[in-house]
């Protein structure tokens, strides 16, 4: 079994220059298929569900191709069908983007049900609502689901929620509708503003993408553009809160620091010391850490995806810190694993409280989840001996090489085969 370990190192100093956003990503290689041209995309990082996208495009045409330099070329010119292989659009979150671009262009859609990070409930009733108020019909099988439209029509949407993915995928299926489309309480976040950046630049026309509203006027032809993914911040964000956990300072290179306002004030609440630059942050441990309160909420508010890297920050101040999930209220995968490595964490009704500050210990754990995972690497490099994680599949969903990137900084870490023996004991490989 693939497993990461991790070995107390702690005492951080580096850089780690930071990929493009997943998240991003995989939003932006849907879009791509929108254009009746090649369209060009710049940072996108090797992740597995970027490799799960390629396969699934193969099998209908979609040429999807890296080259040399890394930059990746989308050819949407062959597609000659729009059933997508359940079992891999089912393997990641994001298959329901393709329905957005590609519905307006084919009529059909054909695609399995969301798949990524299980938090327990992560609905699509604000994707449906979208795609029926501009006209679709959805049918659900037991594997995937079919949208269908004869002829896409703008529509006025109100979100009764906001969210990120149904904002993008609107906007993507919007793009190529006829008539305006304007979206209402819509996500704020970086992401959506790379993407409609991209659909500018294949010649459509949207604009408000930052604020809650969006405005949407349907084009008939999209031509091909070179673009550039924004950089990740959320791993971005989850590197500077490694600063603080292992003490010592990390620096943060090719970042937009405006996208991590609410984490950056946050970490100096806590302790640490934050230097901005043009396109780099500096994280230093201060000398003790401050107990706090976090509260995640959409963009620009705390992010949820940091939720987890900032509760093993957390269990190393000093005091009783609470930690408030408001965008997913059951996802604390993290905590029954950083309760093993002997934290003090309670959960009740979406809410972590944490008791600082605990010694951990190195164990045998799993995440089923990307940032739970990083969670969990953070805890190990100041957990006294060794701490193995398995389920590195799923850290690698979004990292494309984490192992290297915490060794640049100085932490033991590495990834292993293990085997367990008859008394649980444990023997490796160096992979
Ligand atoms: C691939 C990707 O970009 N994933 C990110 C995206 O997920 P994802 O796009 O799935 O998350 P959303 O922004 O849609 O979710 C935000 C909130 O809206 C709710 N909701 C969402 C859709 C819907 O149809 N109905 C509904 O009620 C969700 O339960 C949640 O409470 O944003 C999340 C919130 O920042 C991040 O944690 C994920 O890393
Ligand atoms: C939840 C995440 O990913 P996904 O939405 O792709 O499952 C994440 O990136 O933290």
């Amino acid at each position: 079994m693939k497993a990461i370990r991790v070995d107390y190192s702690p005492g951080v100093k580096g850089t780690v220059h930071i990929p493009g956003a997943k998240n991003s990503s995989l939003a932006l290689l849907a879009a791509a298929c929108l254009s009746d041209e090649v369209v060009t995309l710049q940072g996108i990082p090797n992740i597995g569900d970027f490799r799960v996208i390629c396969k699934m495009g193969e099998e209908v045409g979609l040429k999807i191709e890296r080259d040399l330099l890394g930059d990746v070329h989308i050819d949407p010119t062959g597609i000659h069908s729009t059933t997508f292989d359940p079992v891999k659009s089912s393997s990641f979150r994001t298959a329901y983007y393709f329905v957005g671009a590609l519905l307006a262009k084919y009529g059909k859609v054909s695609v399995g049900y969301p798949g990524g990070d299980d938090f327990v409930s992560r609905p699509m009733d604000q994707h449906i609502k979208a795609f029926e108020m501009m006209g679709a019909t959805l049918t659900y099988h037991k594997n995937y689901y079919v949208v269908e439209a004869k002829e896409l029509t703008g529509a006025t949407i109100y979100f009764d929620t906001i969210t990120s993915g149904a904002t993008m995928n609107a906007m993507l299926a919007a793009t190529r509708a006829k008539g305006e489309t304007v979206l209402y309480n819509a996500a704020r976040d970086p992401e959506v503003v790379d993407t409609a950046m991209l659909l500018n630049e294949m010649g459509a026309k949207v604009t408000g993408a930052g604020t809650s509203t969006i405005r949407i006027t349907g084009v008939s032809h999209l031509h091909g553009c070179t673009h550039r993914v924004i950089p990740d911040r959320l791993i971005a964000g989850s590197f500077l809160i490694a600063a603080g956990v292992a003490g010592g300072s990390i620096t943060v290179k090719d970042v937009i620091p405006e996208h991590l306002g609410s984490l950056i004030s946050k970490l100096k609440e806590v302790g640490l010391e934050i230097e901005l630059g043009d396109q780099e942050i500096t994280a230093y441990a201060g000398s003790k850490l401050k107990a706090s309160r976090v509260r995640t909420a959409m963009y620009p508010g705390f992010a949820t995806d940091l939720q987890q890297s900032m509760t093993t920050l957390l269990t190393q101040a000093h005091g009783k810190s609470i930690i408030a999930e408001k965008i997913f209220p059951k996802r604390f995968n993290h905590v029954g694993q950083l309760r093993k490595m002997g934290a003090d964490i309670r959960v009740r009704s979406g809410v972590a409280f944490v008791k600082g500050k605990a010694h951990l210990q190195g164990a045998m754990v799993h995440t089923s989840d990307i940032r739970a995972g990083i969670s969990l690497i953070l805890a190990g490099i100041v957990a006294e001996g060794t701490t193995y994680i398995t389920g590195v599949e799923h850290i690698e969903r979004g990292y494309e090489d984490v192992v290297q990137a915490f060794q640049s900084l100085g932490v033991s870490v590495s990834k292993e085969n293990i085997n367990f023996g008859r008394n649980n004991d444990v023997s490796n490989d160096v992979m």
